[in-house]
């Protein structure tokens, strides 16, 4: 371990300015829109924008300061970026093995570790391969192997998936969910469920300033930010995975991934817009269905959110004004199993 990551920020050309400290040993997703100052950040602590007045320390080891910069590929960080950017002209092998070379370890010894994580990843069979006979997501497994190989403090991955098919998208961020697990690492990203699946802590940028900085299911469940409420507000029920359903402060069920077992911990999410609305449970018993008391009655955009306890749901003006909701209103929120999704924690 190399000590807490931290960074002030002043990039006055760009007005970002910001301050943070990331614990050994922590994921922070980094969230915010277009300009918001991630890739400012990314580009800082990984010493591809050099800027004077920035410092980026890690540990009681200073990167970069008014006087001190240490270069790139001296500082113990390693980048993902979107495109995985391996040597065209080394095979995927040579690619694993170039970073553990670079830092002075004998050539034997850095084939076998580039073999180990060639394994890890899953992509033995194409050590021999050049980059460009992989498909996206094969060469972001290989970069992943290359920038682990190189055994870096940090790991910062700069929207890791946004190059890849919608399909390609779970296998990879189950791969990032074990590799991440335990290592300090920075993950810039447009996606909610990067953020609940990847990071222990979610930072909000906007405007080149942290507007948000939480635990990663308390922002996402009760954003405070214009952004952070747009893209997250989702419904996270935790609990136990236990036959099929989780078993939290509610029973839960909906699509679960990634060979959840019994007795795991487990997160549900869904967004309110699919929570509907009852006066009373539904014939035909959908399997998610739970008696509240409405808590809050709030407008959101040209809908009206409502709010019971932990959970809320998005209905029409019409609706609310039909079921005469308000505080203290006893209803049924019925969400079915297709729109709720089970992840493990
Ligand atoms: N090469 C550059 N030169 C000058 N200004 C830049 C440059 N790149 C970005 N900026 C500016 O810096 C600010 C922060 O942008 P940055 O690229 O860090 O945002 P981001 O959060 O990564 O956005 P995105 O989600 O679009 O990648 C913005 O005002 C942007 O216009």
């Amino acid at each position: 371990m190399s000590g807490a990551l931290q960074v002030e920020l002043d990039v006055a050309d760009r007005d970002v300015r910001l301050a943070l400290r990331i614990e050994p040993g922590e994921t922070v997703a980094l969230l915010g829109p277009n300009g918001a100052g991630k890739s400012t950040l990314l580009g800082v602590v990984a010493g591809a924008l050099r800027d004077g007045a920035s410092r980026v320390a890690l540990g009681d080891r200073s990167l970069a300061d008014g006087t001190t910069w240490v270069a790139p590929y001296d500082r113990g960080i390693g980048l993902l970026a979107q495109d995985a950017l391996l040597f065209p002209h080394l095979s995927v092998a040579a690619n694993v093995a170039f970073g553990p070379q670079a830092h002075g370890v004998r050539r034997a010894e850095a084939r076998r570790l580039a073999e180990a994580w060639l394994e890890r990843v899953g992509c033995t069979d194409l050590r021999r391969r050049k980059p460009g006979q992989l498909s996206g997501g094969q060469a972001q497994r290989v970069a992943i192997a290359r920038a682990l190989a190189a055994d870096p403090a940090v790991l910062l991955l700069d929207e890791p998936m946004a190059a890849l098919d919608v399909d390609a998208r779970p296998a990879l961020r189950q791969l990032l969910r074990e590799v991440l697990r335990d290592r300090t690492a920075v993950i810039a990203t447009h996606d909610v469920l990067d953020a609940l699946l990847l990071a222990d802590r979610v930072v909000v940028l906007e405007g080149g300033r942290v507007v948000e900085d939480g635990p990663t299911t308390e922002v996402l469940a009760r954003p405070r930010s214009a952004f952070a409420a747009r893209v997250a507000g989702l419904n996270l029920v935790a609990g136990q995975w236990a036959s099929g359903v989780l078993v939290g402060e509610r029973s839960v069920s909906g699509s679960a991934h990634d060979g959840l077992v019994d007795g795991d911990d487990a997160v549900a999410a869904f967004r309110p817009s699919a929570v509907s609305v009852y006066a009373e449970a539904p014939a035909g018993s959908p399997r998610n269905a739970w008696p509240v008391t409405v808590t809050a009655i709030e407008p959101s955009a040209d809908q009206i959110r409502v709010l019971a306890g932990r959970l809320s749901a998005l209905v029409t003006p019409q609706a609310a004004a039909e079921l005469r909701l308000a505080p203290g209103s006893e209803v049924v929120f019925v969400v079915k199993a297709n729109e709720v999704e089970i992840y493990p924690r």
